[in-house]
């Protein structure tokens, strides 16, 4: 693994192309745009693809309107970025590999897809970076991985690393572990949305009013973290600050402790990686 080097170094990005502009395309989308630069994004239908409308830069085009979306998408663009469904990927690769301009990258956002299962179907020596962004790159705080094909120079991991950049936090790992960093951080906010909502239903049933327990709950998450960033100790040492010794916290941790939340986390992990490894199998 290794943190981004290219912090605060200019870097102009190349036209981008992003077929498949949903939850997490959509999400990088709306990152990359505000930074300028010319954005082309395609959907399945034209409702989706509605919503780019008007916005400076970027270009949404729907296969209901033009079939040829995706190809025409890809001409001349310098990333192309494949955000549909994991099931979709080698159909959509197929379907743009005579339209990639010479030295274009192919990046892939989809679970458990391989690199190579890309590249055979690309033509040979096509650059294919395999990336594992999350939904808070909407707002510039995503965290993403990155794991490189076997034909991408370090020049294209560099380009690839910045236009992640642009949306948060970058880190670089073996294809190996990329599976393994999905289930932490690209699904990870989903945990945490789900934490929030088990913390403000208890709220409620402890006779909370609901909008105060939705106050109370988002603001606890939202200061913890802002709390854990600005601290030089661990979570473990912020949580022992606030278990007072034979107080209420105790006794609430002990309870998760018995019902095993620790181990529901470990199996819940395993369970995503596993399912990584079915949709990844599916394509050979
Ligand atoms: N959601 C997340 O948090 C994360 C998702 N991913 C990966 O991102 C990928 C997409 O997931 P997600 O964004 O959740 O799914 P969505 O269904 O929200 O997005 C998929 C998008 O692809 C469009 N689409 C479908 N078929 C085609 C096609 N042939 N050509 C062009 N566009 C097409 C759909 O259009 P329409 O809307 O019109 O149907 C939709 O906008 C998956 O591979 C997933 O593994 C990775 C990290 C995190
Ligand atoms: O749930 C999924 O399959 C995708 C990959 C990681 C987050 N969302």
């Amino acid at each position: 693994m290794s943190a981004s080097p290219t912090d605060g170094r200019p870097v102009d990005l190349p036209v981008i192309a992003i077929l498949g502009a949903g939850s997490m395309g959509g999400a990088i989308a709306r990152g990359v745009s505000a930074g300028g630069g010319e954005l082309r994004l395609t959907t399945r239908s034209s409702a989706r693809s509605a919503e780019w409308h008007g916005i400076v830069g970027v270009t949404a085009l729907a296969l209901t309107d033009d079939p040829d979306a995706n190809r025409t998408a890809a001409v001349g663009a310098g990333i192309v970025l494949l955000g549909v469904k994991p099931v979709g990927i080698g159909e959509l690769a197929e379907e743009i590999a005579g339209s990639l301009a010479p030295g274009a990258i192919v990046v892939s956002v989809a679970a458990g897809v391989s690199t190579a299962a890309i590249e055979r179907r690309l033509p040979a020596g096509t650059a294919v970076v395999r990336a594992m962004p999350n939904t808070p790159a909407a707002i510039g705080l995503g965290v993403t991985g990155l794991s490189a094909g076997s034909s991408v120079s370090d020049e294209q991991l560099d380009l690839v690393r910045h236009l992640f950049e642009q949306v948060g936090t970058v880190v670089v790992v073996p294809e190996s572990q990329i599976d393994a960093l999905s289930t932490i951080s690209g699904s990870g906010p989903a945990y945490v949305f789900y934490l929030v909502e088990q913390l403000e239903a208890a709220a409620v049933a402890r006779g909370l009013d609901p909008a105060d327990a939705a106050a109370l709950t988002r603001g606890t998450f939202a200061g913890a973290m802002a709390l854990l960033a600005q601290s030089d100790v661990p979570p473990s040492e912020l949580r022992r600050r606030v278990t007072s010794p034979n107080g209420t916290t105790e006794r609430a941790i002990a309870v998760f402790d018995e019902r095993g939340l620790p181990d529901a986390f470990d199996a819940a992990t395993a369970a995503a990686l596993a399912r990584a490894q079915e949709l990844g199998a599916q394509l050979s």
